[in-house]
């Protein structure tokens, strides 16, 4: 057998004792599997005390995992830190500068740093993996980045947070409100440390500026994703959109325009019927459209410590297999250097089906003036309903529910501007977007 496979683990969470607890469990099966045995040789985690399951007292402690990446005698650097700056990014560098691999689940850090530490590992001929930084535990990276190459892709799209998945389902279900959902999400496991990053789409929009530089060999472009969280999103949203057929799943998308490549992350409307509608909890799915495949949809648990454990066992598991010298492909798929420049499609051009939910006062009239503005503003509506709980009273206010065909961006916002200047809203008009499934 072959020397052991030293590893240091800096963050010990939800996801560090997971893994610390995994490895610990099954060390003599990985070992049969990789032909050496994966020992976990240092730690840093900021509470030495805290019970995590697992008897780590093998394993040298460090207060600062940067000093762990630095100085300790190991092979592999396991960040499970988590935050897109220091200590994360110092320990990672330091980490590949001087020649160990690193495995992260770290997504913030991949998404505002990832071009330069892949960069970073091959100048020094070693290996990035990040197999848990998109959709948890499904195999998303490695099929992105190995399997469809050679194909276009012309669209990557998904649920890729498993903290508003669950939320979005919980309430539809079990008519929750949406901060015990989230309160229950967080002690799951699910949440990010701070849980604004879920609901506000900010990590839905980390893993898909990933995934677009693995589907379109660009590089990572995380600034200006158009973003929309779900805080927004009420019971009422959710119900009336189960009325005309469709569940609301927040969405990162990235596709191929005319003008660039447009990333977005909203909350959508699928189709009840689809396959990405019955995506339910804290599972995640990851849906492409490639040219010579086809449409590939992969779904599986997002979040959560033993998932997300288990995406960075098997990246620990390649490096252990692996022979000396660089990685079999790059960690972007692309070598650093030959990334294409990323070039954004403005989200005004955008072109889809919207669901617009308005509030408003009633009084004769605004049904024929709402038909109207959308008119001169050449959308064609597929539906407009008038919701009223009581048709025999006339109660206020009333609630108008529009779905459109296919139109621009620009078009809805202006549309939706002239309404509201009408003066009949009430509130601010709600608007989805609708997304064309993958597999109806
Ligand atoms: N929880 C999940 O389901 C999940 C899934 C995929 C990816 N991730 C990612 O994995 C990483 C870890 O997530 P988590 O949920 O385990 O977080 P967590 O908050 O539970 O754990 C973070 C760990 O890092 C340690 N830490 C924080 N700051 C430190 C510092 N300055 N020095 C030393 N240690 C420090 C903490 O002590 C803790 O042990 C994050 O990047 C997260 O985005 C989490
Ligand atoms: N907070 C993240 C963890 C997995 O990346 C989520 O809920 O999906
Ligand atoms: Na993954």
């Amino acid at each position: 057998m072959d020397s052991a496979l030293k590893i240091g683990i800096a963050g010990l969470g939800t996801v560090g004792a997971a893994l610390a607890a995994t490895l610990a469990e099954r060390a003599d099966y990985l070992a049969e599997l990789c032909g050496r045995r994966i020992e976990v040789t240092a730690v840093s985690a900021r509470d030495r005390n805290r019970r995590r399951g697992v008897d780590l007292s093998a394993s040298e402690w460090f207060d600062d995992p940067v000093k762990l990446a630095r100085e300790a005698e190991i092979d592999v650097f396991v960040e499970l830190i988590g935050g897109d700056d220091d200590p994360a990014h110092a320990a990672v560098r330091t980490a590949l500068a001087r020649g160990c691999h690193v495995v992260t689940a770290n997504k913030a850090l991949l998404a505002r740093h990832g071009v330069e530490l892949a960069r970073i590992a091959e100048e020094n001929g070693v290996i990035l993996n990040f197999e848990a930084a998109v959709a948890g535990g499904i195999p998303a990276v490695k099929v992105m980045r190995e399997s469809l190459t050679g194909n276009r892709v012309r669209r990557v799209f998904g649920i890729l947070n498993g903290t508003c998945n669950y939320i979005l389902t919980t309430m539809e279900r079990e008519g929750i409100s949406f901060d015990e959902c989230l309160a229950e999400a967080q002690r799951l496991g699910y949440a990010e440390a701070d849980p604004t990053f879920d609901i506000g789409g900010h990590d839905t929009a980390h893993k898909l500026a990933i995934l677009t530089s693995l589907a379109f060999g660009t590089e990572i472009a995380a600034d200006d994703i158009y973003l929309e969280g779900i805080e927004n999103i009420s019971i009422e949203d959710i119900r009336a959109a189960a009325d005309l057929g469709y569940r609301i799943k927040l969405l990162g998308v990235a596709q191929r325009t005319d003008t660039g490549i447009e990333q977005r992350v909203h909350p959508t409307m699928v189709p009840v019927s689809s396959e990405i509608a019955q995506v339910d909890g804290v599972t995640n799915a990851v849906a492409v459209e490639a040219d010579v495949l086809g449409e590939l949809m992969l779904s599986g648990p997002g979040a959560g410590g033993e998932a997300t454990a288990s995406a960075v066992m098997g990246d620990i598991a390649d490096i252990a297999k692996s022979r000396p010298g660089a990685q079999r492909v790059p960690a972007l798929g692309t070598p650093a250097d030959r990334l294409a420049p990323y070039e954004r499609a403005r989200m005004r051009s955008h072109e889809g089906g919207y669901f617009i939910r308005l509030s408003v006062e009633d009084k004769a009239g605004v049904f024929a003036s709402i038909a109207a503005r959308m008119a001169e503003n050449g959308i064609s509506l597929e539906s407009i309903v008038q919701r009223s709980r009581d048709h025999t009273v006339r109660a206020r206010p009333q609630t108008v529910v529009l779905v459109t065909h296919a139109t621009m961006e620009a078009a809805v916002r202006k549309a939706v501007a002239a309404i509201t200047s009408e003066g009949y809203v009430l509130g601010t008009a709600q608007v989805i977007r609708i997304e064309r499934p993958i597999v109806d």
